[in-house]
């Protein structure tokens, strides 16, 4: 219990830090203002006090009066001004953490954290709650402090009656504290538990409203399928939270009524002290006034850090991802390659999946001379991508060693290296952006409007969009507004140009089955300028389309996460049976297709 509490108090202290952060100037503004604003009400119940006291006593009612009237025009005035800091603070803090956890993205050179079940439910919790945790951080930890000063201010004020009254105003707040911070706990908990189901809540519901799956959810009728599917989640998670939330306010209850207890029997001895002599008069109000506020601030600083401890749970795990290292093991010193064609070796690599057993790839040794151009083919799932991202080090091999020019690729500087590759991978992004950008992002120094347009027109991209009025200016994606929703295959000429941009500037390019949604013409085009991108430096492509793999020097071929051959097409084609047979079935069925059509 007391662990918890400093726990609590410890990161309450962090996270109040910040604030400071996020805004200096706002931050102190605040932290002047609120102490102020918490004690004004217990100053005018003295002021009123000693007001009556003083026209009780004949004397003059001046300094009562000007204590009682500073008061109040005070707090009118403090209120507008915490609310006006307190809004301006807020948006610098939603955008302080937002800014402090992509600050930290950038520090995780691996993919691990992104693709592992686990950690991506970590991330995802922390992302979709990132815009408005922080604004709870802010009214609820000011409220917490402001209810604390009020509530020291109130009991400043009681002090001048006997001990037991105060003890029976006090006393039963403090299990109804324990007891709301165990429900609110519980609450968090039940909320974090469901949050792989709230993700399949928030797919189910995107299914049927965004624009991705509206065919096929049409032409299936898959409506009420998926509504049924959220319904039923729904109720599973709802139902938890629910009793959580009914076995709160029935114990809310009980307390209540035995706090109104505690207070009549308080107002009893009051009284009996006035009639007795030992309190004045005047002190009757002091008493009804602020034990009614008293209550009210206990109550309210249970309820306050009850939800801050809510946030200051959410802030535990924020914290928590900002402590977590990299997936890669970067040393001290780095090496950086000279710009001449990666030789790229792998030495018995092997590779599972974080968090799984299964070797996707087993024992895997090749070379790969400098400046040639290597096929990788193999079936759906044989490991051809993670090879890739084993290259690329975006993750780091279970064992043995993948070699560039002679040095371990782990002694390598991660962003010098990348920047030296030209990659498109299977699943490229859309970045909506400017069509400027979208290419140029792939070499964010060296991009212009003139080679870009150049690496479009290397990709067959360029009269395309021309015809269609779209500029480099252009905007692409549903992002914006005025965005221009362009093709399946235009998305790919456009990963295709970020390979091609400054290409003459890389060592290595990698492209991961890049002509899957190119027309016929347009892939020929990109071909004939594949044999301009392999010049003076490695290429490495992986793809399932045989007839491309006559453009290469070498052909690795893959199965079940193991190396089946490695040698020229023709020498795989005498010697390997598999290949030669996977190669003559996609063969035969262009043939067949073609003799159908002349058969018509
Ligand atoms: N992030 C991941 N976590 C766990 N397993 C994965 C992950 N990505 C891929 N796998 C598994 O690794 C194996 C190899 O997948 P990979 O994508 O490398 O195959 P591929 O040869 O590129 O397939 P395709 O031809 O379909 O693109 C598959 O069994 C797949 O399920």
């Amino acid at each position: 219990m007391v662990k918890s509490a400093t726990n609590f108090l410890n990161l309450y202290r962090k996270s109040l830090s910040e604030f400071f952060k996020a805004s200096p100037l706002y931050a102190t503004i605040l932290f002047v203002l609120v102490p102020i604003q918490s004690v004004l009400p217990a100053a005018t119940i003295a002021g009123s006090q000693l007001l009556l006291t003083s026209l009780n006593n004949n004397d003059s009612p001046i300094t009562p009066a000007a204590v009682w009237s500073v008061s109040v025009i005070a707090l009118g005035i403090a209120g507008p001004i915490v609310t006006l800091t307190q809004g301006l603070l807020t948006d610098r803090l939603v955008a302080h953490i937002n800014l402090t956890l992509m600050e930290h993205s950038k520090k995780l050179k691996g993919i691990a954290t992104f693709e592992t079940a686990n950690y991506y439910d970590e991330l995802e919790f922390i992302r979709s709650q990132s815009g408005w945790r922080p604004v709870n951080l802010i009214v609820f930890g000011l409220d917490l402090l402001r209810d604390t000063l009020s509530v020291v201010s109130y009991i400043v004020l009681l002090a001048q009656f006997n001990f037991i009254v105060i003890l029976l105003v006090l006393l039963p707040i403090i299990p109804q504290a324990i007891f709301t911070y165990k429900i609110q706990q519980d609450a968090f908990e039940t909320m974090v538990d469901r949050s792989p189901q709230s993700r399949k809540m928030q797919y189910y519901a995107k299914t049927l409203l965004a624009n991705t799956d509206a065919k096929e959810v049409r032409i299936f009728n898959a409506f009420d399928f998926f509504i049924k599917k959220y319904q039923h989640t729904f109720t599973q998670i709802h139902g938890r939270l629910s009793r959580v939330r009914l076995k709160q306010m029935r114990i809310s209850g009980a307390y209540a009524i035995v706090n109104g207890v505690a207070l009549v029997v308080s107002l009893y001895l009051v009284i009996v002290g006035i009639q007795r002599g030992s309190y004045p008069v005047a002190s009757l109000l002091t008493f009804a006034v602020t034990v009614v506020s008293l209550s009210q601030s206990l109550g309210s600083l249970v309820e306050s850090s009850s939800l801050l401890y809510d946030t200051l749970l959410f802030m535990q795990k924020y914290y928590k991802f900002l402590s977590r290292k990299d997936t890669l093991d970067v040393p001290g010193k780095t090496i950086s390659l000279p710009k001449v064609p990666f030789a790229v070796a792998f030495n018995h690599v092997s590779f599972a999946y974080p968090e799984t057993d299964k070797k996707v790839l087993q024992d895997i040794t090749f070379e790969i001379d400098p400046g040639s151009t290597v096929a990788v083919v193999g079936e759906n799932g044989s490991g051809k991508s993670t090879l890739v991202k084993l290259l690329l080090r975006l993750y780091e091999v279970s064992s043995g060693e993948i070699m560039i020019n002679g040095t371990p690729i782990n002694q390598l500087n991660v962003d010098a290296f990348r920047h030296q590759i030209r990659v498109v991978f299977q699943d490229y992004s859309k970045f909506n952006l400017s069509l400027l950008e979208s290419v140029g992002i792939a070499d964010l120094q060296g991009f212009t409007p003139e080679n870009v347009k150049l690496a479009l027109q290397k990709a067959s991209a360029w009269d395309n969009f021309s015809e269609q009025k779209i500029s480099l200016q252009s905007h692409l994606g549903k992002q914006y507004e005025d965005g221009i929703e362009i093709s399946g295959g235009q998305w790919q000429k456009i990963a295709i140009a970020r390979a091609f941009l400054n290409d003459d500037q890389a060592s290595l390019a990698i492209l991961d089955e890049p002509t899957a949604a190119i027309d016929p013409r347009s892939e020929f085009e990109i071909y004939q300028h594949f044999a301009e991108l392999s010049k003076n430096k490695t290429v490495i492509f992986v793809t399932h389309r045989l007839s491309s793999v006559t453009m290469a020097d070498k052909v690795l071929f893959l199965k079940s996460g193991e190396i089946m051959g490695f040698a020229s097409h023709q020498e795989l084609m005498r010697t390997n049976s598999e290949y030669a047979e996977m190669y003559r079935m996609q063969a035969e069925g262009y043939v067949k297709g073609l003799d159908k059509s002349e058969n018509r």
